[in-house]
């Protein structure tokens, strides 16, 4: 692949690898690809992408888990985070939180590092809110532009509110109710859900182990896991 078109400043160039990822993916027998999650806080993201990990593991699969607690608690770290140590202009121009541009740049910046695992091969699992449909496109646009047509999988984890609200396992709802957090996703923010997912999950009344083998299921059926 060359990138060098799409490069803004010509002294910086694109520069071609010698180890390349078809070369990684034989070696791995399988194909590298991004798993997207999506849906509300409370739906199950978490449960599930887990699951469909150490499913994955144990047919021998090489996979990895970006989850968005953990990326905010590093990569997209908000301004309380950040002023610590770099100071507080520093985290007012890097930290994110959760306005619509805070939120566009958190999922650029994950669907920059899925892409490099995927490129390396691995099936790359994330699960995010990724509530904005136009955030969501540009991420499958670079998957599978540096990649191929079918490398971006996108997962609705489709619960209602009212039973994300019911669970509401980090009070996070409730205190959204209460007007103590802004912008919160399905109660003072939009969702907008994929109009066409690869995969739609309809979860009610269903484990996240019955959800998880659906995916497994997918994976297999998309040619990504080529040693099963
Ligand atoms: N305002 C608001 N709206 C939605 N969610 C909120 C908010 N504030 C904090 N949280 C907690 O942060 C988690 C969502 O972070 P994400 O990085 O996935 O969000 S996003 O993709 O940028 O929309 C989300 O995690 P999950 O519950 O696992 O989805 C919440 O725990
Ligand atoms: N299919 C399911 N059926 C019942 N409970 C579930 C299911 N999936 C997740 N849960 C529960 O819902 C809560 C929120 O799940 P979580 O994975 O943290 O959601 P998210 O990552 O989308 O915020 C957890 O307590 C989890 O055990």
């Amino acid at each position: 692949m060359n990138e060098s078109s799409s490069n803004q400043r010509p002294e910086v160039v694109w520069h071609d690898q010698s180890v390349s990822r078809e070369d990684r993916e034989r070696q791995l027998a399988q194909r590298g690809c991004v798993v997207w999650f999506t849906g509300l806080s409370g739906c199950g993201k978490s449960t599930i992408a887990n699951a469909v990990d150490r499913k994955l593991s144990e047919l021998g699969a090489v996979t990895t888990l970006l989850d968005g607690d953990n990326i905010r608690h590093h990569l997209c770290a908000g301004p309380d985070r950040l002023t610590a140590e770099h100071g507080p202009e520093f985290a007012e121009r890097f930290g994110l939180g959760f306005g619509a541009i805070d939120r566009e740049e958190n999922i650029r910046r994950i669907g920059a590092v899925a892409e490099l695992f995927a490129s390396t091969g691995i099936i790359t699992l994330t699960a995010f809110v990724s509530p904005y449909a136009r955030d969501r496109q540009r991420v499958r646009q670079l998957i599978e532009s540096v990649g191929r047509g079918g490398d971006f999988v996108e997962v609705f984890v489709d619960t209602p509110l009212e039973t994300c609200e019911q669970r509401d396992p980090k009070g996070l709802y409730k205190k959204a109710r209460a007007g103590e957090i802004q912008n919160f996703t399905g109660i003072s923010d939009p969702y907008e859900a994929p109009p066409s997912p690869e995969i739609h999950l309809q979860t009610a009344d269903k484990s996240p182990e019955a959800l998880a083998d659906e995916i497994v299921n997918y994976l297999k059926q998309n040619g990504m896991l080529i040693r099963t």
